[in-house]
């Protein structure tokens, strides 16, 4: 089997990291590059948690040197939306398929990225969350909110997380939005007396950013009708917990020459 040449962008943050890892223990994978904004002309395996040979990579501040360099299949980015974007678009410009991790981009984005992908024939997969569990709690969420109308979602996240809500709940209450019956929640009447009380409203529903220290990334979807609630829960303990996600998408945006938003597309 030929090895999928892989460049991530983002190696030293959280995600960025597993993602490496993920690579060093996936046979079929190999890492060619990676793009940070510092460290041009180093290799990767000089930096401090990559001493491992398998990450004697260069690493890249400009993009288009890297990609024009190193060829590779696929680009991985987990930074922010601002650069997750910019790289995006940047790989699907020199017919390099994106898997994005970052959360945080617009629907204008959205759409910028679909229309690039049909110009260049190539496939990009933007995934607000890896962890199959989640995914899998975003799907049932959908077949629940057929028959309730009552939904609100709380996300909990650690407190270096930049975006609020959160990609995952946000795709959540997106999907809800597709098949629940247009609804303004709560009392008619209601008024908060501290501003934010209730959350923000997405189409009706609500929607609770927990940040604390000690989380990872948890998410609670609570439906409720007369005289019974329903609660859908996802935890992710670590961020080993994203990368069979990765992995999955890697894979799949190879066969893929469309935008496919968020990986319960492409989960049978
Ligand atoms: N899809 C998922 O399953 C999932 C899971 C966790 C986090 N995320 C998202 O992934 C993103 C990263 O999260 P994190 O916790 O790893 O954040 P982080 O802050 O730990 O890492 C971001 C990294 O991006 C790097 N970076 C910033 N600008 C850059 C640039 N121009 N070029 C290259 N690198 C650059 C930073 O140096 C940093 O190391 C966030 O948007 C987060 O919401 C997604
Ligand atoms: O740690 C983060 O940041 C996470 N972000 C994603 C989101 O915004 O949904 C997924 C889970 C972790």
């Amino acid at each position: 089997m030929e090895k999928v040449r892989i460049v991530i962008a983002g190696p030293r943050g959280r995600m960025g990291k597993e993602a490496v890892y993920l690579t060093g223990r996936t046979d079929h994978f190999e890492l060619v590059g990676v793009l940070d904004y510092k460290h041009e002309g180093k290799r990767l395996n000089e930096l401090d948690d990559f001493t491992s040979p398998a990450y004697d990579v260069p690493i890249y501040t400009d993009i288009e040197k890297c990609l024009q360099e190193v060829k590779p299949d696929v680009l991985i980015d987990l930074t922010t939306p601002e650069f997750g974007m910019f790289h995006a678009k940047t790989a699907l410009q020199y017919g390099v398929r994106p898997v994005v991790g970052t959360t945080g981009f617009t629907n204008e984005n959205l759409a910028e990225l679909e229309a690039l992908c049909e110009e260049m024939d190539r496939g990009c997969i933007i995934a607000p969350n890896f962890a199959l569990g989640a995914v899998l709690m975003m799907k049932f969420s959908k077949l629940a909110a057929k028959y309730f109308d009552d939904v609100e979602i709380i996300e909990l996240h650690h407190d270096r997380k930049l975006d609020a809500p959160s990609g995952t709940a946000v795709k959540t209450a997106e999907l809800i939005a597709e098949v629940r019956k247009p609804k303004k929640q709560g009392h008619p009447e209601e008024k908060e007396t501290i501003q934010g009380a209730r959350g923000a409203d997405f189409d009706g529903m609500r929607i609770h950013s927990v940040r604390l220290p000690g989380l990872i990334a948890h998410q609670q979807v609570m439906f409720g009708a007369d005289g019974e609630t329903l609660t859908l829960k996802h935890d992710s303990y670590n961020r080993t917990s994203f990368m069979s996600g990765v992995r999955f998408a890697v894979d799949e945006v190879l066969k893929a020459n469309v935008l496919i938003y968020g990986l319960e597309n492409i989960m049978e």
